[in-house]
């Protein structure tokens, strides 16, 4: 017969007869099939089963393992975009109320003693009091039935936990109590909170708790040692061996001849007087663990008045068929304290034991709830299918074994919950908690829906052709990803994004607008930025010579509160301010107004938008375990390849429709995790080529949008894998799916960040060149020159500047000799960095693609391609405070066009002009090597003398 069939009658059950001696037996074990099916309730019926206890472990048993579960998982995905966690909360809670319902009489009968079921705290929180108390507070609610007891460690900061969840009414059941220390501790807690309760006029009346004595695992430890020593050629072998299976019991006897004190006290007769129900020892970990002794050990030989015994199935089967019910608990207790006084004689380290018992348990749940939380994870994952992106790793064996190790440590650390509590110390402990607020943005989002919805309405109303978004860095290449990715909606603007001071290109966006019909954005998280200011003084110096007065309300501005920016839209009667969050830097925005703001002008579905980021946040939360956590593994896998392998080099492809991508990553790679010498160096958009132009230093990431794939590309991909290069391809099964990516990859970049130790959060090697940049500027505007700039060499159409160091390492008269010899200076493991300062159109892209590969392939070195000044605010960054791996090659030219910039004596030349200097110099100043090459004259014509000189070069 099995737990799973009672059926003996009353006298001959052992069972119940346990109540003749006062003793409760309850069930240490749930399972939502069990419940259902009536099992449940036939042993309270048939077996005077009066209670159930849960923990993390029983939970594992039941939700991680078969498909009990699958049909309530698959309904609640269907309408809800959960974490893992409160999947799991929300099974476990419909277990427990389930199982309440059935014990419900048993509390009635009872009145109130008996007919509980237990559910324990997170154990990720026995050792955070506060947090211990919010849970049992909230658990507590969430549950809402009167037979529930939660259930809180026994710990030195479960304690104080206990006494106040039980002044604030709540029953509790104290978990993981080894030590008679310990429970002590817990009945004073008990008597505390009641006393409480009682000292503000409030009813102790009803209110009841369990202490959960642990039995077995002493045992199992206990008659370790004595083993050992025996097989040790201990003198004393006799009498240890005489202790064996002894003191588990002897110890629990003596935890409850001090409750029979305590109860007498004065201090609890008042308790009592006023109704307080005692708080009652319960007998757990009462399976047998040694098969030589009777496997109803730890349940016949502790029977006794007011306890009860929580017994596993298998135990409970067992008792019912063989169980002997006397009521031993009271028998020989000065045998029990002999026991003890002779385990201390002998030198066994009950109290040694016992600490180890309260971290083993504490660890041993959490290692339950991991296992548990990831086997939901992985089933909600599979659930999802594709309404989740899909990675797969092809890894090298050397990589992929450190990445699990990697992710194994993330887990015993707790580091994703780390994380989530913005814990500093997980990258350098400055001030990282202040930037992490992009983990509950899209939350935040998500209330504030109807605020974009209304705005998007509003600009559809307006009926604008065109939108000009003006920004740099994180307040551009958000909104790019999504101009780029989705295009234009109907009776919407076509959103522009321009990130630039190169006046051809100022001039050729203005070209395309019609500006009396075009809304304009002023992106700036700082409102202090250079470019934007400029742009938006050029811009609504035009807006006024077509739109009068009324320039304003074709203005908005995204800006951070109490920004310069703001000041001006204040000034000028911009149409709308949009806030950012001061605690979101500008590379984490895009789910922030930054991206929301553009996304509603574009008439993008934002609803749609937002659920696919919560999707990305939710596989992200705190909840779920490193190895099912897309954003630690990816993160593990760059944090880790960078770090052990130098395999820094983030080779990222993705399909031609969602391209752009690249963009956006680059700057979070780069500026986030590439400073004090260290990080990742996005290589963006480097097509792919075979094995062999390949070094090791790469890690490759696909984003292949399934919908609309390359052929070219999954053929590159395949080859790269066969050739055992590391490959992370993401598929995403629609465009929308980039929100999800959005945030995962924010995450993972936080996580590569802390691998690798730097501060992911800050940008300290950006300012550099902005100070130069505006030391030229001021010097322009007061002299009315730019500062004298000499080239170290000509050739023809070009000229050569360098700082001194690099000038005298590169000799020559040609520009194919200087660029050779610039190149020879590249190691395996550095990377070309392609630095243009031109107009970026299709004609200029192509080019400079096209030389890149050349390069890539001449050199066998990854190769960036970047254009001025956009990328100082992007990749600059790690250029400039990464790793010295950098090989730079500047590109300037002449300016055909040139614009003024309002209010200033500088144009966007001048500036322009300024930014590639700055940049130089700041290179030259951090040892990089760098050269600049200036086209004269004839743009076209000298950058195609331009790639014939690289080729030849390389
Ligand atoms: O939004 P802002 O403050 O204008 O800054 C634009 C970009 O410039 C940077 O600060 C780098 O200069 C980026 O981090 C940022 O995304």
């Amino acid at each position: 017969m099995t737990a799973y069939d009672a059926g003996t009658s009353d006298a001959a059950n052992p069972l119940k007869q346990m109540a003749r001696f006062g003793q409760s037996p309850w069930l240490d074990f749930i399972q939502r099939s069990y419940t259902e099916s009536g099992r449940l309730k036939k042993l309270v019926e048939e077996d005077g089963l009066k209670g159930v206890t849960s923990n993390p472990s029983i939970f594992q048993k039941a939700m991680g393992h078969g498909t009990d579960y699958d049909p309530q998982i698959r309904q609640i995905l269907e309408h809800q975009i959960v974490d893992a966690g409160t999947l799991y909360e929300t099974l476990a809670i419909q277990d427990i109320r389930a199982a309440a319902k059935v014990l419900h009489p048993v509390y009635e009968q009872t009145a109130k003693v008996d007919g509980y079921v237990s559910l324990e705290v997170s154990p990720y929180l026995a050792r955070d009091t506060d947090a211990t108390i919010a849970e049992a507070r909230r658990l507590w609610l969430a549950v809402g039935a009167p037979n529930l007891m939660i259930k809180i460690p026994g710990t030195d900061e479960g304690a104080p936990a206990v006494q106040a969840a039980i002044a604030a009414g709540i029953n509790v059941n104290v978990t993981l109590l080894f030590s008679l220390n310990a429970y002590k501790k817990v009945v004073e807690a008990h008597i505390a909170g009641l006393e409480a309760r009682l000292s503000r006029g409030e009813s102790v009346k009803g209110i009841a708790s369990v202490a959960s004595f642990f039995v077995s695992r002493i045992d199992v430890k206990i008659d370790g040692e004595i083993d050992d020593r025996i097989a040790a050629g201990d003198r004393d072998a006799t009498a240890l061996k005489a202790l064996r299976g002894k003191v588990a019991i002897a110890n629990a006897k003596l935890a409850y001849e001090y409750w029979q004190t305590v109860v007498k006290s004065p201090r609890w007769q008042k308790l009592a007087q006023a109704g307080a129900m005692p708080q009652r020892l319960l007998w757990a970990s009462t399976s047998t663990k040694d098969k030589t002794f009777s496997d109803v050990l730890y349940v016949d030989g502790l029977i006794g008045p007011e306890t009860v015994n929580t017994i596993p199935p298998a135990t409970f089967d067992d008792f019912r068929d063989h169980g002997r019910v006397i009521p031993t608990l009271t028998q020989d207790v000065a045998g029990a304290h002999a026991v003890i006084g002779e385990a201390r004689r002998l030198g066994l380290d009950l109290d040694g034991v016992t600490r180890t018992l309260v971290d083993e348990g504490v660890r041993g749940f959490e290692e339950a709830f991991d296992a548990l939380l990831g086997a939901i994870a992985a089933k909600q994952a599979a659930f999802l299918d594709h309404k989740l992106t899909t990675t797969t790793l092809n890894l090298p064996a050397d990589l992929d074994t450190a990445v699990k190790a990697e992710l194994e440590t993330w887990r015993t650390q707790g580091n994703v919950r780390r994380l989530w509590s913005k814990d500093a110390t997980l990258w350098t402990g400055r001030d990282e908690a202040g930037w992490l607020k992009w983990l509950s943005i899209v939350d935040d989002q998500l209330l504030d829906l109807a605020k974009f919805e209304e705005f998007q309405a509003e600009v559809k109303a307006r009926g604008f052709r065109d939108a000009l978004l003006l920004g740099m860095g994180g307040s551009s290449l958000g909104p790019e990803v999504l101009s780029v990715t989705f295009g234009r909606h109907e009776g919407f603007p076509h959103l522009y994004v321009l990130d630039s001071t190169d006046p051809q290109q100022i001039r050729d966006f203005q070209d395309r607008i019609d500006i009396s019909r075009t809304l304009f954005i002023v992106s700036s998280k700082s409102g202090g930025t250079l470019e934007p200011n400029i742009l938006k003084a050029y811009f609504f110096d035009q807006a006024k010579k077509v739109l009068g007065d009324k320039a304003g309300s074709h203005f908005i501005t995204v800006t951070d509160p109490g920004s310069h920016m703001e000041d001006v839209a204040k000034k000028d009667g911009f149409w709308k301010i949009f806030y950012g969050n001061k605690q979101i830097g500008g590379r984490y925005s895009v789910l922030s107004d930054f991206g929301m703001v553009p996304a509603a002008i574009a008439g993008l579905p934002l609803k749609r938008l937002l659920d696919s980021a919560l999707r990305g946040e939710k596989s992200c939360a705190a909840s779920v375990p490193p190895a099912q956590n897309p954003g630690v593994v990816l993160g593990s896998v760059l944090g880790v390849a960078a770090r052990s392998f130098g395999r820094d080099k983030v080779t990222l492809l993705a399909s031609p429709a969602i391209y752009d991508m690249g963009a956006w990553l680059e700057q979070l790679l780069a500026e986030s995790t590439g400073k004090d010498g260290r990080g990742l160096i996005p290589i963006d958009g480097e097509t792919a080529g075979p094995a062999s132009v390949y070094g090791k230093d790469r890690v490759f990431i696909y984003l292949r949008l399934s919908e609309k794939p390359c052929e070219k590309q999954d053929a590159a991909f395949k080859t790269l894998i066969a050739a055992g290069e590391p490959v992370v391809t993401i598929e995403l099964h629609d465009r929308y799916q980039i929100a999800e990516e959005f945030f995962r990859w924010e995450f993972a970049t936080a996580v590569a960040g802390s691998i690798i130790g730097i501060n992911a959060f800050n940008q300290p090697d950006v300012e550099a060149s902005k100070i130069e940049t505006k030391k030229i500027t001021t010097a322009y505007n007061e002299t009315g020159r730019l500062p004298p700039y000499e080239p170290f060499a000509k050739d023809g159409a070009f000229a050569f500047y360098a700082d001194h160091k690099n000038a005298a390492a590169l000799k020559g008269d040609t520009a194919e000799a200087i660029l050779k010899a610039h190149f020879a200076r590249g190691r395996a493991g550095d990377y070309v960095a392609l630095l243009a300062y031109i107009d970026r159109d299709t004609a200029t892209r192509e080019w400079l693609q096209q030389v890149r590969l050349s390069v890539r392939d001449g050199l066998k070195l990854a190769t960036a391609a970047e254009f001025g000044p956009r990328f100082q605010h992007s990749t600059g960054q790690a250029y400039k405070g990464g790793p010295d791996t950098g090989v730079f090659v500047q590109i300037t030219c002449d300016d055909d066009v040139n614009l003024p910039v309002p209010g200033e004596k500088y144009t966007f030349s001048i500036v322009k002009e300024a930014q590639a200097r700055g940049d130089l110099e700041v290179l030259g100043e951090r040892g990089r090597r760098a050269l600049r090459v200036h086209i004269h004259g004839d743009l076209k014509a000298g950058l195609e003398k331009l790639a014939q000189a690289i080729r030849a070069a390389v």
